[in-house]
């Protein structure tokens, strides 16, 4: 077994929507044993079943009476939940119109009815993989090599996406900016391997150390780590800034050449907006730079910390 396979579910879940139980019936015989299979026999019904159990993949009925096969996947590419899982349709009136329109509206396949049981085995297990491999590729685009903690290109999504929800739902949105004080001292003292250790251990402190399911800690680059902190006010957001830091000063990491302390210690800015047309997130990230080194001025080892 390769990378891409091995990285396949040991037992994938198969979403098999067909208007006829008897067409459901003949592809749950082929796949039942060894995938997990849910069915439906409507494209509404193949909807609320995407969202609730995620399949991995789709084998999807093109004619069905109330809502076809194309509106399925037309609907499921809306939702961001949806839009990833691979969709193959089973068609019995193949035409290279269909197939062409299938295609744009996002199937990756066609399978003709009746199904040949090694050919669909053998077409899902392709496009299993395939998704397997897109997900894994997803995930390591978007971590930090060294730290293991998001990286900040998924920082900057998660921003543009949670300005765009603030400013909808007019709510504040706060920006926490890290950086450990004189770590360049650290990596002259202690060499760059151990300097390696200090920055995933941080990482980690603050990572445990937020709790809510929206918000996030990334390595913003470097020596400097940011979190974000969606519907949280000014004073939400600086007791979760001392909660970090004290996480940090808890480590007790040992920095001998700390002009601060004999440990290492992070310095915070942090910032609160509650977004408008006139404002961008850059607003956000130039403000909480400011207020950062405002804490580095100060003494280090400090938050400071402002509304906009
Ligand atoms: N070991 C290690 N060091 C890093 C990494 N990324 C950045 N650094 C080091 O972090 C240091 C940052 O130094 P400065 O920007 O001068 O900041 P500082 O020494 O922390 O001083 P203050 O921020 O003012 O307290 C530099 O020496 C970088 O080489 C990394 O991935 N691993």
């Amino acid at each position: 077994m390769d990378w891409a396979e091995s990285l396949v579910p040991k037992r994938p879940k198969l979403l098999v929507v067909d208007d006829q139980t008897v067409n459901i019936q003949a592809l749950y015989q082929i796949f039942g044993a060894d995938h997990e299979v849910f069915m439906a026999t409507s494209g509404s019904q193949a909807i609320k079943v995407c969202l609730d159990k995620k399949p991995d993949l789709i084998l999807l009925d093109v004619i069905m009476p109330e809502m076809d096969g194309i509106a399925v996947c037309e609907e499921l590419q809306k939702n961001s939940d949806t839009r990833s899982i691979p969709v193959i349709f089973v068609t019995s009136q193949e035409s290279p119109e269909e197939e062409s329109r299938g295609l744009e509206v996002g199937a990756v396949d066609f399978i003709s009815k009746p199904v040949n049981p090694a050919v669909v085995r053998a077409r899902v297990r392709t496009h299993l993989t395939l998704k397997a491999q897109a997900d894994a590729l997803r995930v390591m685009a978007s971590r930090d090599g060294l730290t293991g903690i998001p990286n900040r290109r998924y920082f900057d999504e998660r921003l543009a996406a949670e300005w765009r929800s603030a400013k909808r739902g007019s709510q504040p949105l706060s920006l926490i900016l890290i950086d450990v004080d004189h770590f360049k001292a650290y990596n002259d003292h202690y060499g760059h391997v151990e300097g390696d250790t200090c920055l995933r251990r941080v990482a980690k402190a603050l990572k445990l150390s937020v709790g809510r399911g929206r918000d996030i800690v990334a390595r913003y680059g470097g020596e400097e780590f940011v979190c974000l902190l969606p519907e949280t006010d000014l004073a939400g957001a600086e007791e979760m800034a001392e909660k970090l830091r004290s996480a940090v000063a808890d480590l007790e990491i040992s920095h001998k050449s700390s002009p601060v302390g004999n440990t290492v210690t992070i310095s915070l800015g942090v910032a609160t907006i509650v977004p408008t047309s006139l404002t961008g997130p850059e607003t956000l990230l130039v403000r909480t730079d400011e207020l950062l080194y405002k804490a580095k001025e100060s003494g280090r080892n400090q938050v400071v910390a402002q509304a906009i």
